[in-house]
């Protein structure tokens, strides 16, 4: 059904009365500094494309929506031909209700020194209630994505919660990972970003992320034989793009916000209108390929074809090196899982303290094997598995 709308709209490729009838975009955390950049960009037609009409519901709490408000009358101000409406509320139902999609970004950031994993109990609960509240409002076919922080482990706690959903609806957000990456290699090689491709981020989006070259190219080109540097790579390019959210709050006072929520607008963009056969880094629920423990949500090579379709890429070689540092991503996944298990409907109740896993890092750290066995004859089934893959790796 297209609308029959009857003004000219300057600048946009299709005439108002070829425009499709609005999708609602629901937005956590509108009002924050991600929030802020990503409604202008919504409002603009750059996500779901300049022939979409788009409905955005803004949601916050209390406490954010005064200046909610003043981002309210800024979306007013810009006068965006393809907003067809905006509302506002702290109610999680009325906001998802029929939301086509919905992107939380409504959660504390965290400061200096933290470990994105420091914010899981002041974060998941919130990611529990939206889970449930867009399962029982949401549109049926809605694609969620996730970029409050910790985000692999909130879209498990919302999916978890909304249980007439598919998993696969819900999204972590690792495009931002994967555009650092490529801008870092593209700076390397002395090449523009768009000559670099296949770059793949696997598993969690904190430190323990890995940004993978082995079959990422250059002008059509295997990269690593351009670059030819295996030991940047290692020591210099993989804990940059691990540590860049860290450099940025260091020198910004505060964590990355533009570049977020444009690496945002590119997800759901690539998702929604499909993006080829680029490779596309989205941290998804684990089916069990490469290996990876089921049901956790792990960052992998993506191909949208868009209409919300998207599938892993799948039976890529992984070599020694590889395979050990997705392991390791993929430990730090079962541990903040297992921290949340009260958040899981239906998961038995925590298991596992954080003291034990942090000796069993620091015994695997030390090489102690003898001590790693001896905690992990007392863990659950799933994380025994991720050790004995880790020890045979190490
Ligand atoms: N995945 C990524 O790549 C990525 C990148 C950057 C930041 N982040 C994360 O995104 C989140 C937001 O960052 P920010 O810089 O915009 O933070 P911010 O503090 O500027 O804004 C957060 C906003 O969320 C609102 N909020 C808090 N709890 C809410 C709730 N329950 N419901 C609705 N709104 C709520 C706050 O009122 C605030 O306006 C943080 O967790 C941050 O760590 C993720
Ligand atoms: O690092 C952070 O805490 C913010 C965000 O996740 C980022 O990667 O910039």
């Amino acid at each position: 059904m297209r609308l029959g709308a009857h003004r000219s709209v300057r600048g946009l490729s299709t005439k108002m009365n070829d425009l499709l009838p609005p999708l609602k975009v629901a937005v956590t955390g509108a009002a924050g500094q991600i929030g802020y950049a990503l409604v202008m960009r919504i409002a603009s037609g750059e996500m779901l494309g300049k022939d979409q009409l788009v409905e955005l519901s803004l949601i916050e709490t209390e406490a954010g929506m005064s200046p909610l408000r003043g981002v309210m009358m800024e979306l007013e101000d810009g006068a965006f031909p393809l907003l067809s409406k905006v509302t506002a509320t702290t109610d999680l139902q009325e906001g998802f209700g029929d939301a086509s999609f919905a992107m939380l970004v409504g959660a504390t950031p965290r400061g200096k020194g933290m470990e994105r994993s420091d914010l899981l109990s002041a974060n998941a609960k919130i990611f529990a209630d939206q889970g449930k509240a867009l399962n029982e409002t949401a549109a049926v076919n809605a694609k969620v994505l996730v970029v409050g922080n910790p985000a692999n482990t909130n879209a498990l706690v919302a999916s978890e919660n909304a249980p007439d959903m598919w998993p696969e609806q819900f999204i972590a957000m690792t495009r931002l990972d994967q555009s650092r990456a490529k801008a870092l290699v593209a700076e390397k090689a002395g090449v523009p970003v768009k000559d670099v491709d296949r770059v793949i981020i696997w598993g969690n989006h904190s430190a323990t992320q890995y940004p993978d070259l082995s079959h990422a190219r250059i002008g059509g080109k295997w990269a690593k034989s351009i670059l030819k540097d295996d030991k940047w790579i290692k020591e210099d390019f993989i804990p940059r793009v691990q540590k860049r959210g860290a450099e940025i709050i260091n020198a910004k006072g505060s964590s990355s916000a533009a570049s977020a929520a444009s690496a945002a607008i590119d997800a759901i963009r690539d998702l929604h209108q499909g993006s080829d056969e680029e490779w596309l880094s989205n941290a998804i629920v684990s089916d069990g390929s490469y290996g990876v423990t089921k049901g956790i949500w792990y960052s992998v090579p993506t191909v949208c074809n868009g209409d919300s379709h998207y599938r892993r890429v799948q039976r890529l070689p992984i070599d020694e090196f590889s395979a050990k540092m997705m392991t390791r991503t993929e430990m730090e996944l079962i541990e903040e899982r297992d921290s949340v298990r009260h958040l899981l409907p239906g998961h038995e109740a925590k298991p596992v303290s954080w003291n034990v896993l942090e000796s069993l890092h620091d015994s695997f750290k030390a090489g102690d094997m003898a001590k790693v066995d001896k905690i992990a004859a007392d863990l659950p089934a799933s994380m025994k598995k991720s050790v004995d893959l880790a020890k045979a790796q190490a």
